[in-house]
C-alpha cells in the first residue's frame, strides 16, 4: 500500500525501503523526537521528504492531487482540534470536507457510547474534557470512511481502561472493513497486542 524508498529528512529520518501493507494495523514507535510525527505526515503529503519517494497504491504521493489524497489517507493529530459548535457539528465537519452530506445519525450516537462519552450530540463541544475531545476526533475521522487511517498518540489524554475500549474498537474496526491503520504511540504494550507490523524509529545521533 505505502512503500518508502531511499527517504532522507534533514538529520531525523533515514529509511532505505519501507512496506506498509493495506489492511493491517501498524505501529509506529520509538524515543521522543525520533520523527514518529515526520513519518506519519510524510504518508499523506503534509511534509515532503528532502530525497526519496514514497508510494501510495504504486503511484507516488505528489502525483495525487493532495486534496484527493488526504481524502483517501486521513490523520488525527496529535492535539485534538476542537470548533466552535455542537459535538455533532464537528463530528460532521470531516464529512464535508470529504465531500459527502448524509450520514448516519444512529452509527454517530454509536460510536459516542462504544467510546464511553456520555453526552448529548447537541451540547457545545468546547467544554469537554481533553480525552473527550480525543474521541470526538477519533469519530470524526471513522466518519470520513478514509481507506487509510494515521493516527498520531491517539489516546495520550485517555486512562488506560478507556484507551484499551477505544484501540480495541478501532483495530476490530480497520479488519471488519478492510481499511489500513497506521498509528504511532509510546506504549508499546498496545504496538505489541494490537498491531501486525511495528516500526521502530531509532533517533540518529
Ligand atoms: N518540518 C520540520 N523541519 C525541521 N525539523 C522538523 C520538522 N518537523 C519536525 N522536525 C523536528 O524533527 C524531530 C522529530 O520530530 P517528530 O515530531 O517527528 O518526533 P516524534 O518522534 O513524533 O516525537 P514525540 O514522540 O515527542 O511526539 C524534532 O526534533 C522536530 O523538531
Amino acid at each position: 500500500m505505502f512503500e518508502i524508498k531511499n527517504l532522507k529528512f534533514k538529520d531525523i529520518l533515514d529509511i532505505e525501503h519501507l512496506i506498509i501493507n493495506k489492511n493491517s494495523v501498524t505501529s509506529i514507535v520509538g524515543e521522543s523526537g525520533s520523527g514518529k510525527t515526520t513519518l506519519l505526515k510524510m504518508l499523506n503529503n503534509i511534509i515532503s521528504p528532502d530525497e526519496g519517494e514514497i508510494y501510495y497504491e504504486g503511484i507516488e504521493i505528489n502525483n495525487y492531487n493532495p486534496i484527493d489524497l488526504r481524502r483517501k489517507v486521513v490523520m488525527l493529530p496529535q492535539t485534538p482540534v476542537i470548533y466552535k459548535g455542537s459535538i455533532l457539528d464537528n463530528i460532521l465537519i470531516g464529512k464535508r470536507f470529504a465531500k459527502s452530506f448524509n450520514y448516519n445519525l444512529e452509527e454517530i450516537k454509536t460510536l459516542l457510547e462504544k467510546f464511553n462519552v456520555n453526552k448529548n450530540l447537541s451540547e457545545s463541544a468546547e467544554n469537554l474534557s481533553g480525552g473527550e475531545k480525543q474521541r470526538i476526533c477519533l469519530i470524526r475521522v471513522l466518519i470520513m470512511n478514509p481507506e487509510v487511517i494515521l493516527l498520531d498518540e491517539p489516546t495520550s489524554a485517555l486512562d488506560e481502561n478507556t484507551e484499551d475500549i477505544v484501540i480495541n474498537y478501532i483495530v476490530e474496526y480497520t479488519k471488519k472493513n478492510n481499511k489500513t491503520l497506521v498509528m504511532v504511540t509510546h506504549a508499546k504494550d498496545i504496538a505489541k497486542k494490537y498491531s501486525d507490523f511495528i516500526i521502530e524509529i531509532n533517533k540518529r545521533r
